[in-house]
């Protein structure tokens, strides 16, 4: 269902755009995910887009990246490590524009920073929940909690409050990590992927039923403990690339959105980037939905 190793391009876009170009960057600690927009700001246009294994991120310079219009700006999310992030920069040499990756601070974006220590937190959570409180506030649901899936290499559940205040939020393993953890902590759990049951009757279902019960009902006990907290009930945006898997078997209400941490990082790039336009791009449209990675 998701798109592996590929880019789409929109050439006469591409030709007619600006040169206020912003290239926004998602690396995971399994894929790198890209996405050219036509303006540092919500409602941008997306360009082109495109995802890439963290293994193949050296095709990037020669490959996807070779035709595309030189972005002026690179903001970019990594929780990978400086490994990954160095190999990254190099192949971003192909264009002057120097990267910024984004950092968590106590504030921003509309977003206030409830964690110990700020900076410690994912960046691609931090940037997931801009673009979640951005889509609330557009919409005029800024009154309302709200709950952040995101199904990757590992699974986040965050709550954020009626006021836009980060309360905390959850890490697991997604299922890879957890069927890789079981499958090397036995002897008897080598079997083939199975499907998800309500009462598993063998091995294979057992492990892939679990996996997804074990993700699906922290979710179900995060929303239960903003309830509690906030006194109404909260929105929940999931995303990731593995959200689709996890769809058909939720317990809570829910919306699957894709692109929620580009959301994130235009509602960012509006802030530091946009000052620098002329009056050309003051009248973008805002908020419109950004898709990306199929
Ligand atoms: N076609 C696919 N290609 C890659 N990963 C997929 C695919 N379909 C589902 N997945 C799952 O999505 C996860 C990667 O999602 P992603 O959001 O890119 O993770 P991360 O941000 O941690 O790199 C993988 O761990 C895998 O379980
Ligand atoms: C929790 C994560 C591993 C998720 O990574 P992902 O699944 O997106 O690759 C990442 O956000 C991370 O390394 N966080 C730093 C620790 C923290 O958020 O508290
Ligand atoms: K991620």
């Amino acid at each position: 269902m998701t798109a592996p190793d590929r880019a789409v391009v929109d050439f006469a876009a591409a030709s007619a755009a600006a040169a206020s170009t912003l290239l926004a960057l998602d690396v995971g600690n399994t894929r790198l995910k890209w996405a050219l927009f036509d303006a540092p700001q919500p409602g941008a246009r997306m360009l082109a887009h495109g995802v890439q294994f963290l293994e193949n991120i050296e095709t990037l310079a020669d490959g996807d990246w070779r035709a595309l219009r030189a972005p002026r700006w690179v903001l970019g999310s990594i929780v990978a490590g400086a490994g990954v992030r160095y190999r990254v920069e190099e192949q971003l040499e192909l264009w002057d524009a120097p990267v910024q990756w984004v950092v968590p601070s106590q504030a921003e974006a509309g977003l206030v920073n409830g964690y110990d220590h700020p900076a410690r937190l994912g960046s691609d959570r931090w940037v997931a929940m801009i673009g979640a409180r951005q889509r609330l506030l557009a919409r005029g649901q800024g009154e309302r909690p709200c709950i952040v899936v995101m199904v990757g290499t590992a699974v986040t559940v965050e709550a954020i409050d009626e006021r836009g205040r980060f309360l905390g939020g959850i890490i697991l393993p997604g299922h890879g990590i957890m069927l890789r953890a079981l499958e090397s902590g036995t002897a008897g759990l080598h079997v083939p992927t199975g499907e998800v049951r309500p009462f598993p009757t063998n091995t294979s279902d057992a492990l892939t039923s679990g996996g997804t019960y074990a993700i699906a009902g922290a979710v179900q006990r995060m929303v239960d403990n903003v309830r509690v907290h906030c006194g109404q009930e909260p929105v929940c945006l999931m995303t990731g690339g593995a959200g689709w898997k996890m769809a058909p078997h939720m317990t809570v209400p829910f919306e699957l959105v894709e692109g929620l941490i580009f959301d994130g990082l235009l509602a960012i790039a509006r802030n530091r980037f946009a000052p620098l336009l002329a009056p050309l791009h003051a009248n973008v449209p805002a908020a419109a939905g950004a898709h990306v990675g199929r």
